[in-house]
Formats: structure tokens, sequence, C-alpha cells
């Protein structure tokens, strides 16, 4: 019996798998043999170094990533804003296809917290390593370099959030950053993160608020958000696949968790493209 590859694939075994056992098969979205037939160009053979990447899908950098058209921009605090619809289908299938390429060979891993449990989720770095118990202490293992379509999306999200805050009376801050580190987590369907404050970075970044971007990708979230850690204070926000979050400014060290994903709200245009697994990737830069 074949084991699956130690990378944590993000994409769906295709049903002709040749992996059989652990829970990367027990769970498929039914999409018909037809539209996989004409989105996804000839089988996926898993025994060899796991791959998925079907290039003419990774857009060009050509700006094809953002949809500005369609998007809408909301102010949830002040310094936190979200841009709706933001990243469009092709950037999204760009975003689980540069998650997969570079997270190859290692992967995304289960994390432990300090007490020894296993978070509900999975989780890769590129730039600084960072991880859940030691933050950025380790920074001898070997780094990815950060992708740069993530690098150029976040920039371009935080460039459009402040155009946006630029035409509203208020002056909420939000001020740029250098993304060196970039946070890939996955979460299944039964996957949440408790909540926590993004306080690991230098005390100049969160002194200066230089905001945390995240892109969402898959499957939708409720998101908790608010200025304490008693849930029943916390607001909530559901962020769909396409959505950018940006907190920094004076959110910069909001309380914030993922209460839960709501199954089966992948767009089907995306699970039609790349197939990513039922579930929902979450991918932050930020600046240490
Ligand atoms: O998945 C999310 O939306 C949030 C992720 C997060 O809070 C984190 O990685 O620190
Ligand atoms: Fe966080």
């Amino acid at each position: 019996m074949m084991k699956p590859s130690s990378f944590y694939r993000l994409i769906k075994s295709m049903p002709c798998s040749s992996f059989v056992d652990g829970w990367i098969l027990k769970q498929y979205h039914t999409i018909p043999a037809a539209i996989l037939g004409a989105t996804i160009t000839g089988a996926i053979d898993d025994s060899k170094s796991f791959s998925l990447i079907h290039p003419h899908l990774v857009p060009g950098l050509d700006g094809s990533w953002t949809n500005n058209q369609t998007s809408s921009c909301q102010i949830l605090l002040p310094g936190m804003i979200l841009l709706k619809k933001y990243i469009t289908t092709l950037g999204q299938v760009g975003i689980v296809n540069t998650c997969q390429r570079w997270g190859v060979p290692q992967g995304l891993y289960e994390p432990l917290n300090q007490y020894g449990e296993k978070l509900r989720l999975r989780m890769t770095c590129f730039g600084r390593n960072w991880d859940p118990i030691t933050g950025y202490e380790k920074q001898d293992a070997p780094q990815k370099n950060i992708p740069y379509e993530l690098i150029h999306l976040a920039n371009t999200s935080i460039k459009d959030a402040q155009a946006h805050l630029n035409l509203l009376p208020s002056n909420f801050e939000l001020p740029s950053m250098s993304p060196d580190m970039c946070l890939v987590n996955f979460y299944s369907c039964s996957g949440r993160l408790g909540i926590h404050q993004d306080c690991d970075e230098s005390d100049d970044t969160l002194r200066k608020g230089l905001p945390v971007v995240s892109f969402s990708v898959g499957d939708a979230a409720e998101f908790w958000y608010g200025h304490t850690r008693d849930e029943n204070k916390l607001r909530r926000v559901i962020l769909e696949s396409g959505d950018v979050l940006i907190f920094g400014g004076k959110s910069r060290l909001i309380y914030h968790g993922v209460k839960k994903i709501l199954t089966n709200t992948s767009p089907w245009s995306l699970l039609q493209a790349v197939q990513l697994r039922p579930g929902r990737l979450n991918v932050t830069l930020r600046q240490f």
C-alpha cells in the first residue's frame, strides 16, 4: 500500500489516485467528470514527487490577480479593512498553485501548541521562519523566499485599501509594509484557530501598526475579531474565497480567530480550475 507523500496536499486526490489511506481520501467534492475533463488536462500521477501545478493556470504579473471592478471595501474597525471579492478566480488559482509549488517538499505540517496539542490547521511559511511555539526564534532552518506574486498582491491590496481610506473624511491610518514573512494555513472542514493576537513581530512593526494582509481561498470561514479576548464581545465576519483582510494601524493587535469553516462554500469556478481540497487556504503576509 502506498503511503501519502510527505507533502501535505492542498489539492484533493484525483479519484484515480494511488493514495488509498489517510484522511486525504475521505472527502471529495462531487465534480462531474465532464467538468474536470474540460479544465484539467491529463491525470495527475501521485506516485511521482508530488506536484499538481498546471502552469497554464498560473497568472502572469499583469495585475490579473486583482479585480477592482467588482470588489468592495468595508472598514471593520480603524485600520481593519476587508476587500471583498478582491482576488479574481484566476488569482485564487494562482495562490493555490503557488503555495503548492513553493511548499514542496516539506509541505504543510500539523503544528503543536505549547501544551503539545495539535492545532486544528496545517501550516508552512515562506520568508522568515515562524512557528506557534518559538515564534521567530528559529531562523537557522532553511528558508524559502516569499513568492513574488504574493508580495505583489499584498502590496496592491494595501495600496487599494489606502486609496479607499483617502476618499473618506476619517483619518484612519493604514501604513505600508515590506513583507518578509508569509504564513500559509490550511483548515480542513473541521479546522479552526483560537482567539489570539499576532504579536510576535518586532516592536517596531507593532508600534507602527504595519499591517497583516490575509488572503482567503476556498471554503468560507467565520472570523471573529475585536479588542478583547472575551468571545461574547467579539464581532463576526464571513471571509469568503477571494477576500483580502488587512489589519494594521490601530487594529494591528486585534484579537481574532477562525471559529468555523463553512463547508461546501468554495466557489465552483475555483474547484473546477484547481480542485482545492475541501477546506480553506489562508495566506498572511507581514513584516517582522
Ligand atoms: O485564517 C485566518 O483567517 C487567520 C489566520 C491567522 O490569524 C494567523 O495566521 O495568525
Ligand atoms: Fe492571527
